[in-house]
């Protein structure tokens, strides 16, 4: 389904992404992890036709992203980071815009447009009372996870879903990436809540400067490192016991 091969990329003497190599088949829900700076939202940015890479290739649904770019954009969706809307709109004209992008009916966008936000537990007229620039910070994260959504893309890409969702949305949100990996979707989910990666996802896949460090499934990884957890793994692998030690360090120097 993704198909990646020595994706890199370069911002001039910087190499951001440094020829990562990796496979992912449908149906899969993958976490991938780096800690600030590894080149994450960099390789998400290269797979979601946003970026163009330096060198390597990758295929998404058998489709080329340099040669085929407007397919690859046609089969993902991207909920980026940022979560950066027209705040000008409000949440209903946002996602009828989006959906008139992918050229989904009106009839069968305002159908899946309801589901959604049956499903998210907002009201209708959330979606029209108020421009995207007064909604609260988890409400803006459902409308931008709602128009990810809306073409039914078979391959989306997370990065940090869950920031700004309540406990609630957060726990409806899981149980729908799961129920999409079921139907067949592959999902791509960075974050650096790692519990949550540790509990929701098959397989993890770790990168530092640009490189890829680790890829396997959680609880193996864990279990082969006898690292106890997936962030202790991560910690050890990533520099974070040096950080540790350090901060406590930091906060003997507090001490009367
Ligand atoms: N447009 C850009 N121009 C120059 N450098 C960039 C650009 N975008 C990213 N970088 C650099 O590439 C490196 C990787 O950045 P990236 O945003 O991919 O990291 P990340 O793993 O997503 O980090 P974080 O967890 O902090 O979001 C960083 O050193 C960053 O400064």
């Amino acid at each position: 389904m993704i198909s990646v091969q020595q994706l890199t990329k370069r911002f001039g003497e910087q190499v951001a992404v440094d020829g990562i190599t990796f496979e992912i088949p449908a149906g899969q829900i993958v976490g991938f992890l780096g800690p600030n700076g590894a080149g994450k939202s960099t390789t998400l940015k290269m797979l979601t036709g946003m970026l163009a890479p330096t060198s390597g290739t990758a295929t998404i649904c058998g489709h080329d992203l340099q040669s085929d770019t407007l397919e690859v954009k046609r089969h993902v969706g991207f909920v980026p980071e940022s979560g950066a809307v027209f705040e000008s709109l409000t949440g209903l004209e946002y996602l009828e815009m989006v959906a008139a992008l992918y050229a989904i009916p009106e009839a069968a966008a305002r159908a899946r447009i309801e589901q959604f936000i049956a499903f998210f537990d907002l009201s209708f007229s959330t979606l029209t009372d108020k421009l995207l620039g007064a909604y609260s910070k988890g409400m803006r994260r459902k409308v931008v996870i709602t128009s990810a959504l809306l073409h039914n893309p078979p391959v989306v890409f997370f990065d940090e879903p869950l920031d700004g969702l309540d406990a609630n949305a957060a726990v409806g949100f899981k149980a729908l990436i799961q129920t999409l990996a079921r139907e067949g979707k592959t999902i791509v989910y960075s974050s650096h809540i790692l519990d949550v990666v540790e509990r929701v996802c098959d397989r993890v896949l770790i990168i530092d400067k640009g490189r890829l460090l680790l890829d396997g499934k959680p609880e193996t990884l864990v279990a082969e490192s006898g690292a106890g957890t997936l962030e202790r793994l991560f910690t050890q692998l990533t520099g974070g016991t040096e950080l540790e030690r350090r901060a406590e360090d930091f906060a003997r120097t507090f001490r009367p």
